[in-house]
């Protein structure tokens, strides 16, 4: 048999992108799959430089067709060499290249056959490893965000009306009060959730470094920039982009980032050329934008772009009930990472944690539970354990348990007012019916019929 006459079926039973090039590099012969990778029709691809791949894996020493020209053909040999190659589009496919080189019979170099794996899909099974990591950590919840205080179940609220949409979703709030955590939800609990979700805190990087990290750079943009990169936009295509510490980008950088939004296209620095991305923004900030602006270090135009849907983190001082639901929390997570056998805390340091003000909010309490079992070595966590600023006091970083009951009445209160109103609505909507009430809320009908008797509410009365 003449294997010869048989290549074409050879190469297109091979599940990876397979290319085959001359000395000079042009395009030969290709497979369906390399077609469907680079996003070409065989009559665009064939006969073309290869160059229009833009491989980043290639290493071009000379320009013409010979043997010192492209790396390839001076090594004779590549095996699984991870690169980006561009898609027709401009898009980057990030891929697993081998290739190897053929001679003819006097032993010079005619060409090369090239071999593609799309590894897009690892890299997001990676990233939803290193997702399911953080959820086992923080498997309480609402996506890891613990919390049963009224003002975070309405938050809870929030984040599920606004993941369905579009709107750009800007979380506000302190320090450490989670608004990653808020901003992860928002994405995960969307149709995006399948997508990448891609973090960039704006505040760590002056202002070529953000933009190269936004938009990504071509070879040469600037010194130092010996290679291609990705930007951030570009890698979040299809899902949500997190721009953390938004209140800190420079001006110039906020005039590019607003063209962005409204345009929908990138460019890379030191390049023209425009590419779409198909993007969802979440923002959060601790500063206060509007006072930025009339400071005029933040744009107008631009907070209008991304305030279309504000969300507030409350901190944690004003939502005492949740405090020692997290605190346990964080005992749970710290007794699996440890092995120490610690349940809980004794009812004086729970007292103090109660009347802390923690101004570094979650954070503060996740780091000073970290701190106790470092000291703990019983089953409870006392007032020894903890961080000396927890419990000093009274002062002017403590309440007094008196405050702090008012605190928790008035949440309680809030609470209670809440509930009767969305019982009393639900009960409207369904005209009186209350197992349809209760499907609407999400609760069973004993829980309605209890809320009715609990809230005195008159079914003749309060629904007209
Ligand atoms: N409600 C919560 N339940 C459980 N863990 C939380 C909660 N809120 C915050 N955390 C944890 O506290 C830490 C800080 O949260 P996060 O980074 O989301 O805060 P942040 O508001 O974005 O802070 P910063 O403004 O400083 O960036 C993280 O470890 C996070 O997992």
């Amino acid at each position: 048999m003449d294997i010869g006459k048989h290549w074409q079926t050879i190469i297109e039973s091979v599940q990876d992108g397979v290319i085959i090039v001359d000395s000079g590099g042009n395009i030969m012969a290709a497979n369906t799959t390399a077609l469907l990778m680079t996003g070409y029709k065989k009559e665009e691809f064939l006969g073309k430089s290869c160059r229009i791949l833009n491989c980043t894996g290639c290493k071009i020493v000379g320009k013409g067709p010979g043997k010192e020209w492209c790396g390839l053909f001076s090594r004779g040999l590549i095996r699984d060499k991870k690169c980006f190659i561009s898609h027709k589009d401009h898009r980057s496919v990030q891929i697993l290249k081998s290739a190897t080189v053929f001679y003819d019979d006097n032993g010079d170099i005619v060409g090369a056959v090239e071999t593609l794996k799309d590894v897009s899909d690892n890299i997001k099974f990676e990233n939803e490893l290193i997702s399911l990591k953080k959820t086992y950590l923080l498997e309480d919840g609402f996506h890891g965000i613990v919390g049963k205080s009224p003002v975070m179940q309405s938050l809870f609220e929030l984040i599920e009306n606004v993941a369905l949409t579009e709107t750009p979703v800007m979380i506000l709030g302190d320090s450490g009060t989670g608004k990653e955590l808020v901003a992860r939800a928002v994405h995960e609990t969307g149709p995006r959730k399948d997508k990448p979700f891609i973090k960039v805190n704006c505040a760590s990087l002056n202002e070529s470094l953000l933009e190269s990290e936004l938009f990504g750079h071509v070879k040469g943009a600037y010194t130092g920039a010996n290679r291609n990169r990705i930007g951030r936009f570009e890698a979040a295509h299809g899902g949500s982009i997190f721009l953390d510490e938004i209140g800190d980008i420079p001006m110039a950088t906020q005039v590019k980032l607003l063209r962005v939004l409204e345009e929908k296209k990138i460019e890379k620095v030191g390049d023209n050329v425009s590419i779409d991305v198909d993007v969802r923004i979440i923002t959060a900030t601790n500063r206060n934008l509007e006072q930025l602006i009339q400071e005029n270090v933040f744009r107008e135009d631009l907070f209008f772009r991304i305030n279309v849907f504000p969300i507030r983190c409350p901190s944690l001082v004003h939502r005492l009930d949740d405090i020692p639901l997290i605190a346990q929390h964080f005992i749970n997570v710290n007794a699996r990472k440890t092995g120490k056998n610690i349940l809980g805390f004794t009812p004086e340091a729970m007292r103090q944690m109660m009347t802390y003000h923690w101004p570094g909010n979650v954070r503060e309490l996740r780091n000073a539970v970290e701190y106790a079992f470092v000291l703990c070595n019983g089953s409870s966590v006392g007032p020894e354990h903890l961080p000396e600023r927890v419990t000093v006091g009274p002062g002017p970083g403590k309440r007094s348990v008196r405050e702090c009951r008012e605190v928790l009445a008035e949440s309680r209160a809030d609470q209670a007012v809440d509930e009767r109103k969305q019982l009393i609505q639900a009960l409207k909507v369904a005209k009186g019916n209350q197992s349809r009430a209760a499907r609407a809320i999400g609760v069973s009908r004993v829980t309605i019929w209890k809320r009715i008797k609990k809230y005195g509410i008159d079914l003749q009365r309060d629904l007209d």
